[in-house]
């Protein structure tokens, strides 16, 4: 006996498809003919998996099989049957036959049965797979299903060349956007961008009235037709048929079939395929129109709402955040720290003698300091986690997490020196001419007992200590 690799060395030589399957490795070969008919790049080591992507259908029960099916029980040894292909979009009535070669390895043959490939089922698959296809449309997707839409058609309806030509949004010139052609048919679609419809005004008369175009002979045309013919003969059309695809009950396009080997006599069946297709891409379009319009509305909501949690969590006067983000920004970072174990600290700033400030110098230049202040602590803050919030009126709160005492007291020294570099006059003032802060803070190491209001106690009460012991004072609770 021969061994496989001899075997298989004449086998692949064959000039159809052969497919030998070894059910004890479970794996397959494939001559030249199997892998082009199955659409396979070449491979050593063929598994099921590779054949992922083809469909088989027993014709007669319409049952999907899988590949391992046809070597198992699908086949009676020497007898032909048939199985149908569907790879790529196109189906494939093939002859098969079935050989054992060992106890272990089998093989069978495909050839095309060329007269009676279905042209029928043919349509229906693809037709089916892209109408299902286009109800979950992304839109990247588009361009591929409306060319095999254009393809089926085409085909199916003995045509060489079918088209989509789209509107402009003035509605006064078209596109054509999507071609298919047949074998050895010249393509025209690069040289129909923006032609002005009213080149074609017994078309259009035709398509707004009817959304049909449908001409046996173009030489039978009228004489009013005389843009139309001059066009179709440039092309070398012999027999054309168009429908109109209308969105929002206006006419935005169309889909069409020419004839430029031999005219037809377009059928009954032509007309109902035609519909069909420019029913599935017009209910496309509007899928598509529908989900960006969708896309749009949820991205302004989005955009909204960010802004809207942005407005509710700044101050308005001085723009960082502001007691209602310090709120909800002290228990987070209290449940962080306590998870990793760091310490927290709060840092309470209120302006001294600020009621004087407002009475001498005047409520706007009040703002303008409360606004340098505020930006002030803003840009000290540069650590993530770290948050400066307007607490009150002339008073701040800082969150400083991942931060000890020791650190704390170190931060406040640099406030009230950068506080003081912005030398704002302030002359009725008892501590200082120049506006000053009072600091109180506090630390800790938090736990999961640990709440923010005992935190905002302390520091509050080292404020009112830094107050009461002088005012421009850094004060910590318990004090050291
Ligand atoms: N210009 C301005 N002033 C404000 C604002 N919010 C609060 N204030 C003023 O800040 C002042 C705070 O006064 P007090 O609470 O008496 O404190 P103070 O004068 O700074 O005295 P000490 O804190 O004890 O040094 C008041 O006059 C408030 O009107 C604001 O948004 N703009």
């Amino acid at each position: 006996m021969n061994s496989i690799k001899e075997i298989w060395s004449t086998l692949k030589c064959l000039p159809f498809a052969v497919l030998v399957h070894d059910s004890k490795t479970r794996n397959y070969k494939a001559n030249e003919s199997a892998l082009n008919l199955f659409n396979l790049k070449q491979h050593s080591d063929l598994n099921e998996n590779h054949f992922s992507h083809i469909k088989l259908i027993s014709p007669l029960s319409k049952k999907t099989l899988l590949l391992q099916n046809l070597f198992d029980v699908y086949l009676i040894p020497n007898v032909q049957n048939k199985v149908v292909l569907e790879v790529d979009q196109t189906a494939f009535l093939l002859n098969i036959k079935f050989a054992n070669i060992t106890e272990t390895v089998s093989m069978i043959t495909f050839e095309i049965e060329k007269q009676t490939i279905d042209e029928q089922y043919n349509f229906d698959v693809v037709i089916s797979n892209i109408s299902a296809d286009l109800i979950d449309i992304q839109n990247d997707d588009v361009d591929k299903h409306i060319n095999y839409a254009l393809k089926a058609i085409g085909t199916v309806c003995h045509a060489d060349r079918s088209y989509l030509f789209k509107f402009n949004d003035e509605n006064t010139e078209m596109s054509n956007t999507h071609e298919w052609v047949n074998k050895g048919i010249m393509p025209f679609k690069d040289s129909l961008q923006n032609v002005p419809k009213s080149e074609l005004p017994y078309f259009f008369k035709l398509m707004n009235d009817t959304y049909l175009f449908k001409v046996n002979d173009v030489a039978d045309l009228p004489a009013s037709a005389g843009g139309e013919k001059k066009e179709f003969e440039l092309q070398k059309i012999k027999s054309v048929m168009c429908i109109g695809l209308s969105y929002e009950k206006e006419l935005v396009g169309f889909i069409g079939c020419d004839c430029v080997a031999v005219k037809r006599e377009w059928t009954n069946l032509d007309l109902i395929r035609i519909k069909l297709v420019g029913e599935i891409l017009t209910n496309a379009f509007k899928n598509i129109n529908y989900k960006q319009k969708l896309e749009l509305t949820q991205q302004q909501l989005i955009t909204a709402n960010q802004k809207l949690s942005e407005l509710v969590n700044t101050d308005g006067l001085t723009n960082i955040a502001n007691r209602r983000c310090f709120d909800q920004t002290i228990d987070d970072e209290i449940q962080r720290c306590v998870r990793y174990q760091q310490p927290i600290s709060l840092l309470i700033c209120d302006i001294d003698f600020f009621k004087k400030y407002n009475d001498s110098y005047g409520h706007q230049k009040g703002d303008e300091a409360l606004k340098q202040v505020a930006e002030t602590l803003q840009n000290l803050c540069k650590r993530p986690g770290d948050l400066a919030a307007r607490y009150g009126g002339e008073e701040f709160a800082l969150i400083l997490p991942c931060t000890n005492t020791d650190n704390a007291y170190c931060f406040s020294t640099l406030i009230q020196k950068e506080i003081a570099k912005l030398g704002i006059e302030h002359k009725y003032s008892e501590v200082s001419d120049m506006l000053t802060l009072s600091i109180g803070f506090y630390s800790l190491i938090p736990n999961t007992k640990t709440i923010a209001e005992d935190i905002i106690a302390k520091a509050d009460a080292a404020l009112y200590n830094a107050k009461e012991t002088g005012r421009n004072k850094i004060s910590e609770s318990p004090p050291r």
